[in-house]
């Protein structure tokens, strides 16, 4: 029986996490450190003998750099690869390109924080946690996950509120539960589904 395998990992740390700038649609690449993570995410996915049949990525540079370098370590490098702005990291509007310590300083901490991790309040122009999913989850239901059922062995390179995204779906947490819940840059996670799209096992990678 084929195995109903989904990879999700954060792009390598971009030029703007590094600056602290919030990102949204913005387009950096890696830093040198991003690059390590990208390549770092490739072993590890690799020393767990995994294989791919099918990647998808954002259209947005910093994710899909990270998906060539983890497949460049696979040695899967011709690997049939998906771009969707479905998996964009979510829309900061007028907050993107602004340090995220100046404006706790501007707007305070609470609000900014609310902006950042709340589940259904935008930040200024921009998309909630909940905009996010209304784009991506009909991506997943769609494009990625009959091929997961269908076995196709499947890698989404993507962003932090895009994936948070899809786990509160495939982890089925609450808009508090996903509150909480932070990605690292460059961690795989790698799931396991049932039949009935439901998480059989879960093995975080980091460390
Ligand atoms: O700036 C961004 O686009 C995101 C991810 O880096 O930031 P946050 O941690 O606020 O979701």
């Amino acid at each position: 029986m084929s195995e109903r395998l989904l990879v999700l990992v954060r792009h390598g740390q971009s030029e703007w996490n590094l600056k602290n700038l919030f990102t949204g649609w913005k387009d950096p690449d890696l830093t040198e450190l991003g690059v390590k993570e990208a390549s770092e995410a490739g072993r590890k996915l690799k020393a767990q003998g995994l294989v791919f049949d099918v990647a998808y990525t954002s259209v947005l540079t910093r994710a899909q750099h990270t998906l060539d370098l983890i497949l460049g370590e696979l040695d899967q490098k011709g690997l049939s690869t998906t771009k969707n702005l479905a998996l964009n990291e979510r829309d900061y509007g007028d907050l993107s390109g602004l340090n995220k310590d100046d404006a706790r300083k501007k707007w305070g901490e609470d609000q900014v924080l609310i902006w950042r991790r709340s589940y259904d309040v935008p930040p200024p122009g921009g998309e909630s946690l909940k905009d996010t999913l209304a784009r991506a989850l009909p991506y997943y239901v769609q494009e990625i996950l009959p091929g997961v059922l269908n076995g196709k062995r499947t890698l989404v390179a993507a962003h932090g509120n895009s994936l948070r995204a899809l786990i509160m779906v495939l982890e089925k947490l609450s808009p508090e539960g996903i509150l909480k819940r932070e990605l690292a840059t460059g961690v795989p996670i790698i799931y396991r589904l049932n039949a009935d799209s439901t998480v059989t096992s879960k093995l975080d990678l980091a460390g």
